[in-house]
């Protein structure tokens, strides 16, 4: 059975490889939301697949990383498109969390990016 948790970040960014006069050049922020599944066999005697807490206590470090702060100016993000941001929460998360399955980052209410580790 697979499981979430969603987390959210304030952060500002920019894109720096966008076409000259592209909105995404200019700096600008938004309210990220992610998405954390782990995926694994129900337990029998706990009744879950993990403490939904023991996935807060995973993230939590690398939410203080990202929130509140200028995304370029972390390494590995210098240029912080959804698809980038993903891959980065994922390999920071996946030693953390073996049975992690799946990341979802959404920049906006509309647009977003789902990673499996593919
Ligand atoms: N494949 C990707 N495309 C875009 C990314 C991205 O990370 N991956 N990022 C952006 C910008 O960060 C932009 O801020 C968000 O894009 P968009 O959905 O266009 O945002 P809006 O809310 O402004 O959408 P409108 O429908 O134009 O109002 C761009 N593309
Ligand atoms: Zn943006």
């Amino acid at each position: 059975m697979e499981i979430f948790r969603e987390f959210t970040f304030e952060a500002a960014h920019r894109l720096p490889n966008v076409p000259v006069g592209h909105k995404c050049g200019r700096l600008h922020g938004h309210s990220y939301r992610i998405q954390v599944h782990v995926e694994s066999p129900v337990d029998e005697k706990t009744g879950w697949v993990m403490d939904f807490g023991d996935i807060k206590r995973a993230m939590v470090p690398l939410i203080e990383t990202l929130d509140h702060h200028y995304l370029n100016e972390i390494k590995g993000l210098d240029n912080p498109t959804s698809e980038v941001l993903v891959r980065w929460v994922w390999d920071r998360l996946r030693d953390e969390l073996p049975i992690l399955s799946a990341l979802t980052v959404r920049e906006t209410c509309t647009s977003g990016c789902t990673y499996r580790g593919d």
